[in-house]
């Protein structure tokens, strides 16, 4: 059972992917544009010479993997206003250059762990999921300090992520409605599932006396682990969809727009990063975490980007085939041939006809008299893209109709959440126009607050949006309808 929750969660993890064309923001391209013609005059001024102030523990950590085979990246670790340590380059950087190569010595991989955990006779004969190795070889380097083998790495992990393991209960409420709120339940239940699985071993460590200090595995420290796990850990398409921790690497920060991730090269053998395109001297490197929306990013990586800056924001709605069809076993069956499932999540955007959940909800919708005729269907819809036309309505309909549901299931009116929103993001500019005075554990919470209100007023700004859309497709549907008839 934990095995399944912690597959959930790890779906939930960085899962870096190329932006869709179709989803390239509008302004990247001009940015780019800017960003070149900026660089040339940064090399007319000689940029190269540009100081900058890096992070000392960072460039330690940098030193200390060199001198175990990382060859010399062309970046340097520093602060970031409002995103803690990131990479910025220490030189001018042309575009497609190598930026970043790392050895599979320095991958900490989940068999890498292994190698090196005290736990490990123990875990070889009661093994533990990927995530639960990783997280117990945290804690046991966080209790070693200096005397552990990758302090260098490990005194620079953060102590609060702000991701939604850290989470109050009333906190996570404030997703209620969305579904959010599920994905941050179903996150939470899995580390508690990790935790609850791993007992047996720790208690066999305890009574063979590997654990090491104590405490050192303890709830709150495999907590932290599993938050560090959440925000840091980076799934390796090019390494089987292993998932792994990258010292050092993993101080490169998120852009939505941004389009390179770090993935393994097996002709490189090392985990790579080439730049997406030329950078002054002093320029932070962002990569992509992946395609998510402003909530998901929220619950993983405890961050919201700003308002209308995430291309890939949206939401997800939840379709089902109905429990009453007497051919639901054939359709789920068709659906699976698909890749699609019985109960199948969407994605909705603000600008994008959501047509793959038309024509779902049309296969829902037809009255079919056999397994073939649902198969036959499926690939009209789903392989050809065409959706009969007696269908059409029918779907819209069912559409427009769970858009309608999944507004009313959020518990708080819209107007409120809204005016909330605008009053914090008032605040929030005000306190930084005056230096951001205060105590820092009420800004967090506040922003904490003001970032999950943003995120459940934007989904219900996209649910109205697609019902807009819809039911203007609907009456021209029924316009031509009408006029054929
Ligand atoms: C993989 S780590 C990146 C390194 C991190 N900044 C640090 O200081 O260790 C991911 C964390 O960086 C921060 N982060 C990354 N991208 C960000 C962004 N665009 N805005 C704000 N915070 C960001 C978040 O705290 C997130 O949990």
């Amino acid at each position: 059972m934990a095995s399944a929750a912690v597959k959930g969660l790890a779906g939930t993890r960085q899962r870096q992917q190329v932006a869709a064309p179709g989803w390239a923001p509008r302004h990247r391209r001009c940015r780019c544009r800017l960003a070149a013609q900026a660089g040339l005059l940064d090399l007319l001024r000689g940029a190269g010479s540009t100081e900058i102030a890096t992070d000392a523990e960072g460039e330690e950590l940098k030193a200390w993997l060199i001198e175990r085979g990382l060859p010399p990246p062309k970046l340097a670790a520093a602060a970031t206003p409002g995103s803690g340590r990131g990479l910025v380059a220490a030189q001018p950087i042309g575009k497609g250059e190598s930026l970043l190569s790392i050895p599979q010595q320095l991958v900490l991989t989940p068999a890498a762990a292994l190698e090196q955990s005290c736990l490990r006779p123990l875990l070889e004969e009661q093994p533990l999921p990927a995530w639960s190795v990783l997280a117990l070889w945290l804690a046991e380097q966080r209790a070693a300090g200096s005397a552990g083998g990758w302090w260098p790495y490990v005194r620079l992990l953060p102590e609060r992520t702000g991701c939604v393991l850290e989470w109050s209960e009333e906190e996570v409420e404030w997703l209620c409605g969305s579904q959010l709120h599920s994905d941050a339940l179903e996150i939470r239940a899995a580390a508690e599932a990790s935790w609850a699985e791993m007992q047996a071993v720790l208690a066999a460590a305890k009574a063979q006396g590997r654990a090491p200090a104590h405490g050192a595995f303890g709830r709150a420290q495999l907590q932290w682990a599993f938050a560090v796990l959440l925000s840091r850990l980076v799934r390796l398409a090019g390494l089987g969809d292993q998932e792994a921790l990258l010292p050092w690497a993993d101080l490169l920060n998120h852009d939505c727009a941004a389009a390179s991730f770090l993935d393994w090269s097996a002709t490189e053998a090392a985990v790579v990063l080439r730049a997406e395109r030329r950078y002054r001297a002093g320029e932070q490197l962002l990569i992509s975490y992946g395609q998510k929306t402003s909530g998901e990013l929220l619950l993983s990586y405890g961050f919201c980007p700003d308002l209308g800056s995430n291309p890939h924001d949206g939401c997800r709605l939840l379709l089902e085939l109905a429990p009453g069809d007497a051919a639901r076993n054939w359709k789920a069956a068709a659906l699976r041939q698909h890749g699609l499932a019985a109960s199948q999540l969407f994605p909705l955007r603000m600008a994008a006809a959501p047509f793959e959940l038309v024509h779902y909800t049309a296969f829902s919708a037809a009255v079919v008299g056999s397994r073939q005729e649902a198969e036959q269907l499926a690939r009209r819809l789903f392989e050809e893209g065409d959706i009969p036309p007696a269908l059409q309505t029918a779907a819209l309909e069912a559409v427009v109709a769970a858009c309608k549901a999944a507004l009313a299931a959020y518990p708080r009116s819209f107007d409120g959440d809204r005016a909330e929103l605008d009053r914090l993001q008032d605040q929030a500019s005000a306190a930084a126009a005056s230096g951001g005075a205060g105590d820092g554990s009420a800004d967090a919470g506040q922003q904490r607050r003001r970032h999950a209100l943003q995120a459940v007023v934007y989904e219900r700004q996209v649910l109205s949006r697609t019902v807009f859309v819809l039911q203007q497709e609907l009456k021209d549907v029924q316009r031509l309808a009408r006029r054929q008839g």
